[in-house]
């Protein structure tokens, strides 16, 4: 099969497009909730967009996941509008709460059956001690696996189909189901019972995913459409991460730089193209999987595994022959279960276990406050209590394995559902709280995916928009360095919203929220604490720079012209060093492991997710969102003017070192689908090498304007793209799928 790469970035959506995904329950305003009926069962103060029947219906069915969009009249124009137009309404991306549903397990014993403390109400809610708990579907201790996929599986599927990021997490107490809900017991993965009613969650997502893959492609054989899934499989124990594909390799680290996004390095990644396949990775990581027995489960999983699929699809409209790509990312999780060590009388390596999954499970608790604050809009306050303070604060995401790796589920770029596994018997009656509680957290959530697609005609469009950057600089210089509009330029409000508009297309999955523009409304934010920042960040994208030419020097020209746009949104390219609670920018153009050991306090494994930020959290602090944090805040118009001159000139300053460092390099235009429309220009992306072969280094957008179009270059017909099926190196991000990282281009 074709390998074809895809850019790192996405591009929103059309307005002619859909908002929601195919699926109609995702989009359809949510039933009217039931009245409170206790304080356990607060509802979330933002109703969840997400439905609780979440049944495809058969018109999802047929809709095709990969519409063709019509040529805009004016493609600038479009896009700024776009990116004018409120949060909720920019097509192509959906803002959707957490999508929860909470499973009973079935009584273990007779005596069991005896102690059932919790009733099923109705298809959403359930009762507990007298406490009423309203979710967005309640699966009783009779529901069947089948009723899982059809509420979580099928959804995701086309949620996947539509292009976003979409995650199941099972999360609940030791015993309670998760394991049996995510992948089924093992002898129902086995080829002679595919069928079994017992399969679980994960290989019917598979099975569903396949056939709705094929269905598009027969189904649209004039789009051409292709498609590649790669699988991974990893358990986070004690901490560390082992690759379950390879359960050599222990201690993976994981990395995080601008291009790549987060990942996990080394890690294994098969390219899948049956259920077989996939039941035959399951099968082999979960026997691979630390299981160990608890007072609750003889086989209880002792880590979090996470099973992730990157799904590629590229299709061509014949009719204008635009290409399009989009990557979905599916992440099935398995969190490790929580028990309360006083009452199950862990001691040992159970008890060391124990306190490790408790603690990142109290981080993953964590997170969703802080997520839960972010989207109620407090952010910018906290950016100034740490100005002002100068107080170091957390940043939860970073503080344990799981929620870093996992941090685009949790309040980012990806569609969230969480199965809450509970056992309904009196003896479980506090660990059942608890899970419920962590339930209600996790529905206030409020994640914004985004259709992660790029085509042909959005590349141009960007390209558009530098031109005109460009000219409008070569203006504000003639005209003295006065950026005022005054001779019929452009006025710095529209540099503004152009620069936004770069940025939402190099970093779609930023879950901040843009300011309007023309408004002059003030923010509250102190002026001096954003002028310090200011200088902050910019002495750190300096330092950066500087580490980032001399390290990529030869051999990663091309990557120097991505970092330009980095550079130009405040960022800094390389993997970066995030080092537990600091808070603050970090060193950067180092090559680091993310190291989490620091700071993490010992908790000695009581009980999860109650704990209470008392304190604002801020999730990402590195220069890459303080820059853009502060972009967002309104300041001065001179300041205002300032950083907008200076982001100008960086990035065409930039360009010209760029155009410079690739004088006489040859790299051919290639005919590849990725090749040709995955970059901005192909010959930055592509380094000939003496033997012939074209790497394809970082194929990441690059916002460097060439004098012809590669994309309108006549292709090379000669060129075909070599990949393997087993590979190394996930991407855990939305930005760059891991395909890209290894992408070979054979010149003949
Ligand atoms: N809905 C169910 N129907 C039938 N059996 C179930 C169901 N849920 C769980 N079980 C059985 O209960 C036992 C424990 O379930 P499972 O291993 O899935 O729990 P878990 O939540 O993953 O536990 P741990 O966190 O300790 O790994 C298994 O033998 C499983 O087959």
């Amino acid at each position: 099969m074709k390998h074809f790469m895809q850019p790192r970035n996405t591009i929103l959506r059309e307005a002619t497009e859909p908002t929601s995904s195919p699926n109609p329950s995702y989009g359809k305003p949510r039933p009217p909730r039931k009245p409170k009926a206790s304080k356990e069962n607060a509802p979330p103060s933002d109703p969840n967009s997400m439905a609780s029947d979440s049944k495809p219906s058969p018109a999802a069915k047929l809709k095709s996941p990969l519409p063709p969009r019509p040529p805009p009249s004016n493609p600038l124009k479009r896009k700024l509008s776009v990116d004018s137009q409120t949060e909720n309404s920019v097509p192509g991306t959906s803002d959707s709460g957490v999508q929860v549903v909470v499973r009973m397990r079935p009584p273990r014993t007779d005596k069991d059956e005896g102690e059932m403390m919790v009733q099923k109400l109705s298809s959403d809610s359930l009762s507990i001690n007298g406490q009423t708990f309203t979710f967005d579907s309640v699966c009783d201790t009779d529901s069947s696996q089948l009723d899982i996929f059809q509420l979580v599986g099928a959804p995701l599927v086309e949620n996947c189909m539509a292009g976003f990021n979409s995650s199941v997490f099972a999360y609940g107490q030791t015993g309670s189901g998760k394991t049996y809900t995510m992948w089924g017991p093992a002898n129902a993965l086995l080829d002679e019972n595919l069928s079994s009613d017992q399969q679980g969650l994960t290989p019917r997502v598979f099975e569903r995913l396949f056939a709705r893959l094929n269905e598009e492609q027969i189904k649209h054989a004039d789009k051409q459409l292709k498609y590649q899934c790669h699988c991974s499989f990893l358990e986070i124990y004690n901490e560390q991460i082992t690759d379950l594909l390879d359960p050599n390799q222990k201690t993976l680290q994981i990395r995080e730089d601008v291009k790549s996004g987060v990942y996990v390095e080394n890690l294994t990644e098969e390219c899948v193209r049956t259920i077989k396949d996939v039941t035959q990775l399951l099968i082999k990581g979960l026997s691979n999987r630390r299981t160990g027995s608890t007072s609750i489960n003889a086989e209880s999983s002792r880590s979090h595994t996470v099973f992730t699929c990157v799904v590629e699809s590229q299709y061509t409209n014949v009719a204008n022959g635009i290409s399009s790509f989009k990557t979905s990312r599916i992440n099935l999780v398995d969190l490790a279960g929580s028990e309360r060590q006083k009452l199950t009388g862990a001691a040992g390596e159970r008890l060391k276990e124990a306190g490790n999954i408790n603690r990142s499970l109290s981080q993953l608790g964590f997170v969703l406050i802080a997520a839960d604050y972010l989207s109620a809009g407090n952010l910018i306050n906290i950016l100034a209590e740490i100005s002002q303070t100068g107080k170091q604060r957390h940043i939860p995401y970073r503080d344990s394995r799981l929620t870093f790796l996992l941090q685009e589920s949790l309040g980012g770029n990806a569609k969230l559902a969480m199965v809450c596994a509970i056992s309904p018997t009196q003896s479980c009656k506090s660990e059942t709280f608890s899970t419920l509680r962590f339930a209600q957290r996790a529905k206030a959530i409020k994640n914004k995916a985004v259709v992660n697609e790029v085509t042909q005609e959005d590349v141009n469009h960007l390209r558009e928009v530098i031109r005109q950057l460009r000219d409008e600089l070569q203006r504000i210089k003639a005209n003295g360095n006065n950026p005022v509009a005054s001779d019929g330029g452009h006025s710095a409000a529209w540099f503004r919203q152009s620069l936004n508009l770069l940025k939402a297309s190099l970093k779609p999955q930023m879950t901040l929220p843009c300011v309007d523009d023309d408004s002059d409304e003030e923010m509250e934010i102190d002026e001096e604490a954003v002028e310090r920042l200011c200088v902050e960040v910019s002495n750190q994208t300096v330092v950066s720079e500087a580490n980032n030419r001399a390290e990529a020097n030869n051999v990663e020209t091309m990557k120097s012209h991505s970092q330009l746009v980095a550079v130009e949104i405040g960022s800094s390219d390389g993997p970066q060093d995030y080092t537990s609670g600091s808070g603050c920018i970090k060193e950067q153009g180092c090559d680091t492991d993310v190291n989490m050991e620091e700071g993490i306090s010992e908790q000695e494994g009581d009980m999860i997710v109650e704990c209470v930020a008392d304190t604002p959290v801020i999730p990402c602090a590195n220069a890459l969102d303080l820059h853009n944090l502060i972009e967002y805040t309104s300041v001065q118009p001179a300041q205002e003017e300032n950083i907008l001159k200076s982001s100008i000139s960086s990035l065409l300053n930039e360009e010209s070192a760029s155009k410079r460092g690739h004088e006489g390099s040859s790299c051919p235009a290639s005919d590849t689908p990725g090749g040709v429309s995955g970059c901005l220009s192909v010959a930055d992306e592509c380094i000939g090498s003496p033997n012939g072969l074209v790497n394809c280094v970082s194929p990441c957008l690059s916002i460097v304007p060439c004098d012809v179009s590669p994309v309108l270059k006549s292709p090379t017909p000669s060129v075909s793209p070599r990949v393997n099926t087993s590979r190394k190196s996930l991407r855990t991000s939305s930005m760059l799928t891991a395909s890209q990282k290894d992408l070979t281009v054979e010149v003949h």
